[in-house]
């Protein structure tokens, strides 16, 4: 993940490597604008032109100083889109998770997900910034020492690089007993908490001294974690003298058996103290603690957000009959079914209306049939094919809450297929929308869904679905927010257009225009004509009533 990230688009690392060089430039300046600094200026008496090579490091500061604004821009740019594909991956997963079984709640361990994806950006960003500048420091200190002194080097690069040989050995185990620290530091906190909560119980049963031995283990494990921790953090120390103080050891003991300059030895000092010293201190401090804590994070979220992405149904449905076997659905192991038992079977090019009382499982029941949630037990075939296998082509589902989107109304009708002008127009005329299109400034005008009003969404919604390819429509009271006029023309509309049409129905005249109604109570269903029903549903005749209490007469 983090490699691709970084190789997702080189020219980033290309522009990253750019300021790079810029902000290395003193590094690769300091000891031989000192060593001539004092060699050809000062110490022969000329002042200025001493002063004008430190100048000139002065000037290289400055560019510097711009490097590193740029930097800190061309790092954000590769960071951020590593953590939008974590964040796509977390909320994915946990997703996914959540709808599956054993239908863990999702919300929270989003947000858990989510705070990990900031740390691992952060500490991404962190370990792209030290790597990088560390690397171009010793690159540039390298340049600059062969040109000052070559004979220089091998007193400095040997003790360096064993100190950092040092340090990077550390690493696993550094990160292997920083986990193990966070864990024993999370069981603590685990194991206070409870007590802390039954604080009162303990006492009335004379649980002290077992509950206080109990939290005491876990103190102990804790410290010796964090001892554990200390005792690897204790290498650092070590590799960072090695690296950093025996070179300034072995330069003063060494170079004047080489006949080096006090120019040199002093220029040789400062690539060593100002520049190969800081930039290892600051690798160890930020692989030390960043890159810890970027492994730590990712592989969490690689923990968590594993879960393999359900195969989509490819799945072409031969015709539109629906039927449902046994059917039974729960959300959930423990739950209540919401449906039970159910046997359904619609006709090609069906008309069914679904009437109940609300929470009863008409959504859910929606939902089955385009193959969204799968049944606990028994079968939903589509057209011969069960319904979860479908083409996701092959179907569609309004439900109430029309997604309407920024963009022009054409983009947001042709959203599911692509649709000659033509078409678009005459499935607008065809569900009723032509009056809010010709408001709406035609079907390039941009639209706002902010602006619109619910029912206007929902047409939108609804030219859309009629639009696509799918022979199989339900409307899950996508109509509930237009008036019953313009409820009535849509409804004709899909029901003129060919395929199954199922309305989750809103109001009674949904019900009196399908050729059959299925009502649902509770576990119980009935299927039949409105009449039928009528007849020997005293549920219905109360549902009608209360949706028009005339209508109820008239049957
Ligand atoms: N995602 C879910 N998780 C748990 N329970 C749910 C979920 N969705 C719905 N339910 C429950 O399932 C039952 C049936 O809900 P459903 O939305 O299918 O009913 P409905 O008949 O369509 O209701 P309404 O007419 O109010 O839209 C309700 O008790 C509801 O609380």
């Amino acid at each position: 993940m983090i490699w691709r990230a970084l190789t997702r688009e080189p020219y980033r690392l290309v522009r990253l490597a750019g300021w790079s060089l810029a902000e290395a430039l003193p590094a690769f300046l300091i000891g031989h604008a000192i060593a001539r600094a004092i060699e050809d200026g000062f110490a022969k008496g000329k002042p200025l032109t001493g002063l004008a090579w430190l100048a000139l490091l002065g000037g290289a500061w400055l560019v510097a100083a711009v490097g590193a604004r740029q930097v800190v821009l061309a790092v954000a740019a590769i960071a951020e889109p590593f953590r939008d594909e974590l964040l796509t991956h977390v909320v994915g997963g946990t997703l996914r998770r959540a709808a599956a079984p054993p239908w863990r709640p999702g919300a929270a361990s989003v947000a858990r997900s989510t705070l990990q994806v900031e740390l691992a950006r952060d500490a991404f960003a962190a370990v792209i910034t030290v790597v990088r500048s560390f690397a171009f420091t010793v690159v540039s200190v390298v340049l600059g020492m062969l040109t000052l002194l070559p004979e220089m080097v091998p007193l400095v690069l040997p003790p360096f690089a064993a100190g950092l040989a040092v340090f990077l050995m550390s690493l696993p185990a550094m990160a292997r007993r920083q986990r193990a620290f966070l864990i024993a530091d999370e069981r603590l906190a685990e194991s206070v908490s409870d007590m802390a909560g039954g604080l009162r119980d303990i006492a009335s049963c004379g649980a002290e001294a077992r509950v206080a031995a109990d939290v005491g283990r876990r103190i102990a494990a804790q410290a010796d974690a964090a001892r554990s921790v200390a005792r690897v953090m204790a290498v650092r120390t070590v590799s960072l003298g090695v690296a950093g103080w025996l070179p300034v050891l072995l330069v003063l003991a060494f170079a004047p058996g080489l006949g080096a300059s006090a120019g040199a030895v002093i220029g040789t000092l400062a690539y060593v103290v100002q520049s190969l010293t800081p930039a290892l201190g600051g690798l160890v401090e930020g692989l030390g603690v960043s890159g810890v804590q970027l492994m730590a994070s990712v592989s969490r979220i690689r923990e968590t957000a594993e879960v393999p992405t359900p195969a989509r149904g490819h799945a072409r449905p031969s015709g539109t009959r629906v039927e449902l076997r046994g059917v039974t659905f729960a959300y959930g192991p423990g739950a209540e079914p919401v449906i039970s038992g159910l046997d359904l079977s619609l006709p090609e090019d069906g008309h069914l209306a679904v009437v109940g009382p609300s929470g009863l499982g008409k959504s859910t029941l929606a939902a089955l049939i385009t193959g969204s949630l799968a049944p606990c037990s028994g079968e939903i075939r589509v057209g011969g094919v069960p319904a979860r296998d479908l083409d996701p082509a092959t179907r569609v589902l309004i439900p109430q809450e029309a997604y309407v989107f920024h963009g022009t109304l054409m983009e947001n009708l042709t959203y599911l297929t692509d649709a000659s002008p033509h078409a678009v127009q005459r499935a607008v005329d065809e569900v009723g929308m032509t009056d809010l299109a010709r408001r709406l400034g035609g079907l390039s005008a941009e639209i706002n869904p902010a602006t619109l009003s619910a029912g206007e969404r929902q047409l939108v919604a609804l030219a859309r679905a009629y639009l696509s390819p799918a022979r199989l429509v339900i409307l899950d009271e996508a109509t509930c927010h237009l008036d019953p006029a313009a409820e009535a023309r849509a409804e004709t509309a899909f029901a003129r257009r060919g395929g199954t049409l199922v309305v989750v129905a809103h109001r009674l005249t949904s019900a009196l225009r399908a050729r059959h109604v299925l009502l649902m109570d509770g576990v119980r269903v009935r299927l039949g004509t409105h009449d039928e029903l009528v007849a020997v549903s005293p549920l219905y005749t109360d549902l009608i009533g209360q949706w028009n209490p005339d209508v109820k007469q008239v049957s």
